[in-house]
């Protein structure tokens, strides 16, 4: 460990750290599911970190929220109902509420504790809390999807941790059912998708089981995350049978609907680098492209 730096070591990613200058420690804590960390940095403004990996930094969270949340709501017309499972920092919120089709904002994350650390270290990200159409719910997603009654939602957002740790169980079968059971015909999930370079078997293994789930249509797309490990992220794409969706090709663009009252203009999402972000280099096109 280099004094004054915060690395990212873990067993997901043998043999390499993303490291990060550390001027001051902000919050340290233990909830009941993980350790809690926020440390300003030299680079990237406030760092969220949970049981030693990065979650979001100021700097570039836009990337990844902005993404996980408008791949899948600009592929649909008119969402109106949507459930994000994790989430707790309140990004994907703030994404949402760009959309004035939508009605509801159901959030169904484990640890209270993330949200009220967001809530006070990152205003800008918790500020999807204030929205009028969320409810907040503090439970497992995996429980909370099996009461959702069939065809509830019009979109599901997972925005989970890595399969090590709370979100583990959101990487299963069973899982993936249970949203497939939740969305209308022609709904549409996306959930965090891991990295090309550091998890093509377990991505691998979450696009055959999509394959046997969402009977509409099953993508891989990603983005750049420079303090994700890999400097990368990617997206399971899917959709229930129903009304036919093409991910490549937004029907809901929100590049003009962004004079829209919203909290903030975009920052990273636009029309061209949404279906940019399903191009996959070659080794990634032969195991999870499309067939
Ligand atoms: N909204 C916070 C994003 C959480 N996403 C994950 C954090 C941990 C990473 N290794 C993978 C993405």
């Amino acid at each position: 460990v280099i004094p004054g730096w915060f690395s990212e070591i873990s067993s997901m990613w043998p043999g390499e750290a993303h490291s990060l200058k550390v001027e001051k420690i902000l919050f340290q804590g233990k909830s009941e599911y993980q350790n809690v960390m926020v440390f300003q940095s030299s680079t990237y403004g406030k760092v969220l970190v949970l049981d030693g990996v990065i979650q979001l930094t100021e700097r570039d969270e836009c990337a990844y929220q902005e993404m996980i949340t408008q791949l899948p709501l600009c592929s649909i017309p008119n969402p109106k109902k949507v459930l994000v499972i994790g989430g707790g920092d309140g990004g994907v919120l703030r994404e949402i509420a760009r959309h004035s089709s939508v009605e509801k904002i159901d959030i169904c994350e484990i640890d209270k504790m993330v949200v009220d650390v967001s809530k006070q270290y990152f205003p800008d990200v918790a500020v999807g809390y204030e929205d009028p159409r969320v409810t907040l719910h503090i439970g497992d997603g995996v429980a909370f999807l099996k009461k959702v009654p069939e065809g509830t939602y019009d979109a599901v957002i997972v925005d989970s941790s890595d399969p090590i740790g709370p979100a583990q169980e959101l990487f299963e079968k069973p899982f993936f059912q249970s949203v497939a059971k939740a969305l209308r015909p022609g709904g549409v999930v996306c959930t965090q998708a891991e990295s090309i370079w550091l998890h093509m078997d377990i991505i691998e293994d979450i696009v055959v089981n999509c394959r046997q789930i969402f009977k509409g249509s099953v993508n891989y797309a990603w983005t750049t995350v420079p303090t994700y490990p890999s400097g990368m992220i990617g997206f399971m794409l899917c959709s229930t049978e129903g009304p036919p969706v093409d991910f490549k090709h937004p029907v809901n663009p929100i590049d003009e609907k962004e004079c829209q009252k919203s909290v903030r203009p975009l920052k990273f999402y636009n029309s061209e680098i949404h279906t940019a972000a399903f191009c996959l280099p070659s080794f990634a096109k032969r195991k999870i492209g499309p067939k």
